[in-house]
């Protein structure tokens, strides 16, 4: 593929006077229980930094008061644990330009009931879908609630990818062809785009494979997944809003998912330099503005 930071930056919106709040992306995070509220916290304000105009969270009542405390930026539902939790979130689905579905879920199986249900309406809708962390859970339980929905992007890590994988190819990943591994995984789930987080990130969409190696570091703290899929939500609408000219035909999420895996590496990488050792995720949130302007403002 062509110069593909070249092609992220294509799909960036200009910052004109003539908006609106809201026409730069209005982003939902679906995750959020009472063990995790970290990682929501952490995509939905990473959507933000990059620069989404609002971002909303639908979690579960006991994590809502601890997110909204964290910052007064989130917009925060505590629906997701409520009886017609599928229809409070559908409410809002007009409203959205993509979903994050998993930072922090959980795996009670009510509530990935609920996630179930929002990825049907979402899917209805034709809504880009980001499916990370326990997202991720629950699509290698039931591989058919998004296999062929072509706006989909799942981001798993290690872990994730090789359960993931196992369902699907009903085979262990094969170590010494990780090319194969990601590409034969997104033509079992009819060519949606996979995000395959690690040493290197391999983002296929079942006919290319890219490659970012950009340099970070090697500080593997717990919330850099979810800042990249919160990223990554941002990407996905104006790459897919951006339109073919911009990306010059090529997979706009595939566009997306290099930009958001690059800033990502990138942040740590910033953060890395200030922190070392006790760099944390909140640290490279903070970096954000800087990595993006580094890397696709200049
Ligand atoms: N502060 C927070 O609230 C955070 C919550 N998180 C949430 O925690 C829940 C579980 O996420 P996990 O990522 O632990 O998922 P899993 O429970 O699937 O665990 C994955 C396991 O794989 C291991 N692993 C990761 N990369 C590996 C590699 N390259 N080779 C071998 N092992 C590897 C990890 O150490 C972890 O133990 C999710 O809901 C997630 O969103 C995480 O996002 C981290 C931050
Ligand atoms: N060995 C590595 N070297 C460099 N970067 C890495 C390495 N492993 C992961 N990364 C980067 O860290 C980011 C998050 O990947 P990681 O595998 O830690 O996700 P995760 O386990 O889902 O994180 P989280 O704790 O948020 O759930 C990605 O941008 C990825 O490129
Ligand atoms: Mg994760």
């Amino acid at each position: 593929m062509e110069n593909i930071f070249q092609l992220v930056r294509n799909v960036i919106p200009p910052l004109t006077a003539k908006k609106h709040k809201g026409q730069d992306g209005r982003i939902g995070i679906v995750g959020g229980c009472q063990e995790y509220t970290g990682a929501p916290y952490f995509a939905a304000i990473s959507a933000l930094k990059v620069g989404a105009d609002l971002s909303h969270v639908f979690c579960t009542k006991d994590a809502a008061t601890v997110i909204k405390s964290y910052s007064p930026e989130l917009i925060v539902h505590p629906v997701l644990d409520s009886p017609d939790a599928v229809h409070e979130v559908e409410k809002w689905l007009p409203r959205l330009h993509s979903v994050v579905i998993g930072p922090g879920l959980g795996r009670d199986d009510v509530l990935l009931e609920n996630a179930k249900g929002i990825i049907e309406k979402s899917k209805v809708k034709g809504i880009p879908i980001v499916i990370d962390a326990d997202g991720l859970w629950l699509i290698t339980q039931q591989p058919s609630l998004i296999q062929g929905y072509a706006r989909a992007i799942l981001t798993p890590n290690a872990m994730e990818f090789s359960r993931l994988y196992e369902a699907m190819l009903r085979d262990p990943v094969d170590s010494n062809d990780h090319h194969g591994c990601v590409l034969r995984l997104s033509q079992a789930l009819g060519n949606l785009t996979i995000v395959q987080k690690g040493e290197r990130d391999l983002i296929s969409d079942g006919e290319k494979v890219l490659v970012c190696s950009h340099e970070g570091s090697s500080r593997r703290c717990g919330g850099q997944g979810d800042l990249l899929s919160g990223s990554l939500g941002v990407l996905a609408h104006w790459a897919f809003l951006a339109g073919p000219e911009k990306t010059n035909g090529q997979n706009p999420f595939l566009v997306a998912a290099f930009g958001a895996c690059s800033l990502t590496r990138q942040c740590n990488n910033q953060a890395f330099q200030k922190f070392g050792r006790s760099m944390t995720a909140s640290d490279m949130v903070l970096e954000i503005g800087a990595a993006f302007n580094k890397l696709f403002e200049n």
